[in-house]
């Protein structure tokens, strides 16, 4: 019975949290990603133009699937691609002893440009792994029927190192019952219902609930377009700059606590967190960490809402559901 623990540790501004993985013989750092479901990483095989400084998996440990290759495109349009290969792999202790590891022969310049990410470890549903002709499983998927229980828990935190574990829940990380609700497997991702959303202390609702994912991979929290615009109409300064593709704020202001209903608990999200970095070094106007999810087709609880909760990722019972809780 398997349980292990790794570090998640937040890049600048919180962007993504990289955890430490052993990949055959190289210890990598790999981007824990709740929205998709395929475990690449750099590789010898990368062209140097694109994996300098990265880290990289040697292909020489494991033993290539023939004829599998895989490709993938991120929400945010990023990509990458190339070959694969059953290696051991190893996070926190726990051991997959033949997993699938997707080495990279060609990535999009976002993942070249991120040079402390040696790649992604993808935790959600393993029907939408990418590999073709015969999708593989996920790292949690290969080794959950050795977990003592069949969860992982997601503990991020506002610029400090968090962690993930598997195989347990850990009752020192929260405070308060765990709020469990059901998930929808459909779109292979660890889709639920928010059942609503308000800003700070006021029970004024700024919006029916809606269908969401729990994407770690995703630094932001994208609502409906309706929610976003409520909360930011609250605050001095704040405006929708189409050039910046989202809602800008004076990254002097204070914006209000956000409280989001899930499961008949309120999660609160301390409105510093939606302060959430200068446009550029230096710039008196931040991004904003709540902006609309439109076009997207479902909201997108990220970073910025994941690291104000504990969140269960819980596959062990006859259907999977999420579990969150205050931190
Ligand atoms: O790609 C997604 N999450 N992961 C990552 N983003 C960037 C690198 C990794 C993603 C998944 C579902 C939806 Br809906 C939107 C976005």
């Amino acid at each position: 019975c398997q349980t292990g623990e790794v570090a998640a540790d937040p890049q600048l501004y919180d962007q993504s949290y990289l955890s430490p993985v052993t990949i055959g013989n190289s210890e990598l750092m790999l981007d824990f990603d709740t929205g998709s479901a395929d475990l690449w990483c750099f590789s010898t095989e990368s062209p140097a133009a694109q994996s300098a400084g990265h880290g990289l998996y040697n292909p020489s440990t494991g033993t290539e699937l023939d004829g599998a290759f895989w490709d993938i495109t991120y929400g945010d349009q990023s990509a990458a691609s190339g070959n694969v290969f059953a290696d051991k792999v190893v996070v926190g202790g726990v051991t997959a002893t033949k997993q699938a590891v997707e080495a990279a022969t060609s990535v999009s310049y976002e993942f070249t440009e991120d040079v402390a990410s040696d790649g992604l470890l993808g935790l959600a549903f393993s029907s939408i792994n990418t590999i073709l002709p015969q999708p593989q499983t996920t790292f949690f998927d290969t080794v959950r029927n050795s977990l003592a229980k069949a969860v992982f828990t997601v503990d991020l935190k506002k610029g400090a190192a968090g962690s993930y574990t598997f195989g347990y829940i850990d009752s020192s990380k929260y405070s308060g019952a765990i709020t469990y609700v059901p998930v929808n497997t459909a779109n292979g991702f660890w889709q639920f219902t928010a059942d609503g959303y308000s800003a700070g202390g006021s029970d004024s609702s700024t919006g029916r609930g809606g269908v969401a994912i729990a994407d770690t991979g995703t630094s932001l929290l994208y609502l409906p377009a309706s929610v976003a615009k409520a909360y930011y109409s609250g605050i001095q300064g704040a405006t929708f700059d189409f050039r910046q593709g989202g809602y800008t704020i004076p990254c002097s202001a204070t914006p209000p606590d956000f409280n989001v209903a899930i499961g008949g608990k309120t999660f609160t999200v301390p409105g510093s967190y939606i302060n959430y970095a200068p446009l550029r070094a230096g710039s008196s106007t931040c991004f904003g960490g709540i902006q609309a999810d439109t076009g997207i087709g479902f909201s997108i609880f990220g970073d910025v809402f994941l690291k104000a909760v504990y969140a269960v990722f819980d596959d062990s019972g006859s259907s999977p559901r999420l579990g969150f809780a205050a931190q």
